[in-house]
């Protein structure tokens, strides 16, 4: 049958079953590279747009009107961006007055522990909800093959969770949970002989961590280290440690190998020693893969799904939201994201204003309704014109 003339039978039927191809009655199905529902719903597009040129004339071909307005602009997105939507990431050093700018992430900064209040604080009057933390061991020998660092008490992160609690009791505390910042070797995990990560030895470090800073006050744990049955590992700990019930777990739980970590590696120290991440963290086009990772999450108790890098991931975002439909999705615009749309914006390529709202519109369009963004404190003010 040719194109035109199942197009002509389609609307045929469209007679028959008239709300079955009305538009936006389109069936929603989006399974994942299923090409007969695709090509059935452009028929069913086709043939409505046949029927109502008859019927309806120029009418429908008629749109602009819709959006004249700013206001009426705004009203065709499903979700606009607020303050409260947006994690601020932010580095925290052991070196007590640390005020060091981060070359590669523009604007950023590493914070000792006695410079992040009065940091934070207007960023907090200006309306900041949320940051997720990240601890930067600089003192030489905090190094070693476990990651002991991590829940050391009078580390950098616990210090900072106990500080942040008490001076801004309305802010949400967020703290990524890896090993790669405090292991002599700067992988994510606890290393076999062979070079691999040993799973079950990681998960438990992992969860240990998680523990640590959920009883220091964290409202959040993200582990991003990849190991797998990690959410499993750390929500059992957090019942067994009876802090389940105050502590969100959000998953790292599709989060992409690739070259656009490096401006954080640089902020946190934390580049591999030797070898690469590729066989813990997602290969880039592995979008099947990511779909279980995102299934597993959920099913081992994540209260979060997180969808890493943003920009060029929005069909995961899209996935991770139909698959975990009746969970919040959180993206990160991460780090070379960030400095990608500074260098172009330096470069004239565009205005960087308007080009953080297209990205982050995008990534709300796909379906996060969290962002964690190095532009937030940028966001709180041009959020407020
Ligand atoms: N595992 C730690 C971690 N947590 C978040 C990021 C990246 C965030 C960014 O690039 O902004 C990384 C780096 C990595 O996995 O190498
Ligand atoms: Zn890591
Ligand atoms: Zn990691």
């Amino acid at each position: 049958m040719s194109f035109s003339s199942l197009v002509q039978d389609l609307s045929m039927r469209d007679g028959n079953t008239p709300r079955r191809t009305r538009p936006g009655m389109a069936p929603s199905v989006s399974t994942f590279d299923d090409r007969a529902s695709h090509i059935s719903r452009a028929m069913s597009y086709a043939s409505t747009a046949a029927t109502s040129v008859s019927i309806a004339g120029d009418i429908s071909s008629q749109l602009h009107g819709g959006y004249h307005h700013p206001l009426a602009r705004s009203w065709q997105a499903e979700r606009q961006l607020t303050k409260s939507m947006l994690i601020y990431p932010l580095f925290i050093s052991d070196i007590d007055d640390d005020e060091t700018l981060i070359p590669s992430l523009p604007g950023q900064y590493r914070w000792g522990i006695n410079k992040l209040v009065p940091f934070l604080e207007p960023l907090v009057r200006k309306g900041l909800r949320s940051v997720i933390l990240f601890g930067v061991p600089l003192a030489a020998g905090t190094k070693d093959a476990l990651g002991t660092a991590a829940d050391d008490p009078k580390g950098p992160v616990i210090q900072g969770i106990r500080v942040l609690r008490q001076r801004f009791p309305q802010l949400f505390i967020t703290v990524d949970v890896c090993l790669c910042e405090y292991t002599s070797h700067g992988h994510c995990g606890i290393l076999r002989d062979d070079g691999t990560l040993n799973n079950q030895l990681s998960v438990d470090r992992i969860s240990d961590v998680s523990v640590a800073y959920a009883q220091a006050g964290a409202h959040c744990v993200a582990p991003s280290d990849m190991n797998d049955g990690r959410i499993r590992a750390i929500k059992l700990k957090l019942i067994e440690e009876g802090i389940a019930h105050k502590t969100l777990l959000m998953s790292y739980a599709a989060k992409f190998s690739g070259c656009l970590y490096g401006p954080f590696r640089d902020a946190a120290g934390s580049a591999p020693s030797f070898g690469d991440r590729k066989c813990y963290q997602l290969p880039p086009g592995g979008r099947g893969l990511a779909r279980r990772a995102i299934v597993r999450d959920i099913g081992e108790g994540a209260d979060i799904i997180m969808v890493k890098p943003a920009s060029q991931y929005l069909d995961i975002i899209s996935d991770a939201k139909e698959l975990g439909r009746d969970l919040p999705v959180a993206a990160y615009h991460v780090s070379g994201e960030y400095a990608m749309v500074h260098a172009a914006a330096k470069a004239g390529v565009f205005d960087l204003k308007t080009m953080a709202f297209e990205v982050t519109e995008g990534i709300l369009r796909a379906g996060a309704s969290i962002v964690i963004s190095y532009f937030t404190p940028e966001f709180l003010d041009w959020l407020d014109n």
